[in-house]
């Protein structure tokens, strides 16, 4: 009998699989993931299989983000389901891989958890995304990771919105968990912020194997930070980039950003300040792989989302 009454019943996580260089470029989750391909013992658990896999070998080859085309997009029904074999873009033909080795996508053979590891040029922190505030077992994996690293932080981002959603490489499991650890430049190694990203998923496979052993979740609420839009640069006619990232706004991800407040900066001084209608908290403020998709930062919303307990089946 549960304790909780009603508590939301989940299948054991049994699979799970860390990805690295997912982009090739973004050096804590290659290196780590190599890492732990030679020796995998600060990755096991009782009850749970790890699997650490490079996900775009040839653009880690490359040290680029991607060869044909960003892998971090390819897992489009379309593209799983493409023929062609050889002649599909790189990245097309990695995704189809990926998706026989770890799942299919939306089956009940697909693995339970993947984590996806990211580095971002931003000023953001620890963040953990998230693609649905109805997953119950990831909401508590939160809640879990943000008690066992206080007082350090770290944050969650939700893309739940319908147009801004894209087709992730973690999308592949039952349960998508992204990890981005910034500010590290493209190609870069920093020592804070890969120990960072190591600390984390340790409390992370911590609560699987507790979740594994039977341990039941009491309803907790999670702070999360709800994807609202994506703010592009100014640009001229020619569609030229005519501004920066405004001094005042430059490495303040998460901080609040009001109407009136200063966003962009001409290249002649002038400021070009925020004209919504209420305050957003900004995130992935210039980071360097989002200039040819035409993003300067995303605005989100705070919100608090409300988990149920949960339990082993
Ligand atoms: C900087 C970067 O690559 N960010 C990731 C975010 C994510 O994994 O959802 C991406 O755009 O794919
Ligand atoms: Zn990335």
């Amino acid at each position: 009998m549960s304790s909780y009454g009603n508590s939301v019943r989940v299948t054991e996580a049994r699979r799970v699989a860390i990805f690295g260089g997912t982009h090739g470029n973004e050096m804590s989750g290659v290196t780590l993931v190599n890492l732990w391909m030679k020796n995998s013992a600060e990755i096991q658990r009782k009850r749970v299989e790890t699997k650490p896999f490079i996900t775009n070998p040839k653009a880690v080859e490359k040290c680029t983000r991607y060869v044909d085309t960003d892998l971090n997009r390819a897992f489009t029904p379309e593209n799983l389901s493409a023929t062609g074999g050889d002649d599909l873009p790189y990245e097309v033909q990695r995704a189809q891989e990926i998706n026989k080795i770890f799942g299919p996508k939306g089956s009940p053979e697909a693995y339970d958890v993947i984590f996806d590891l990211h580095n971002t040029t931003s000023n953001m922190g620890c963040t953990l995304i998230l693609e649905s505030s109805k997953d119950h077992f990831n909401l508590q994996m939160m809640n879990y990771i943000k008690k066992a690293i206080a007082p350090a932080s770290c944050l969650v981002l939700l893309n739940e919105h319908p147009l801004l959603k894209y087709s992730t490489s973690r999308s592949v499991a039952k349960h998508p968990v992204g990890l981005e650890v910034g500010p590290q430049p493209q190609g870069v190694l920093r020592s804070n912020i890969f120990e960072a990203m190591r600390v984390i998923l340790k409390h992370a496979l911590d609560f699987i194997e507790l979740f594994n052993e039977g341990m039941e979740f009491p309803p907790c609420t999670v702070q999360v930070f709800r994807v609202l839009e994506r703010i592009d640069y100014p640009r001229d006619a020619n569609r030229n980039i005519i501004a920066m990232v405004h001094p005042n706004l430059q490495d303040c991800d998460w901080e609040p950003l009001n109407p009136g407040d200063p966003m962009f900066q001409t290249f002649d001084g002038k400021t070009i300040r925020y004209q919504g209608t209420g305050t957003v908290y900004p995130t992935f403020i210039n980071e360097a792989a989002y200039y040819e998709k035409q993003q300067a930062f995303t605005t989100t919303r705070r919100e608090a989302l409300v988990a149920s307990a949960i339990r082993k089946v």
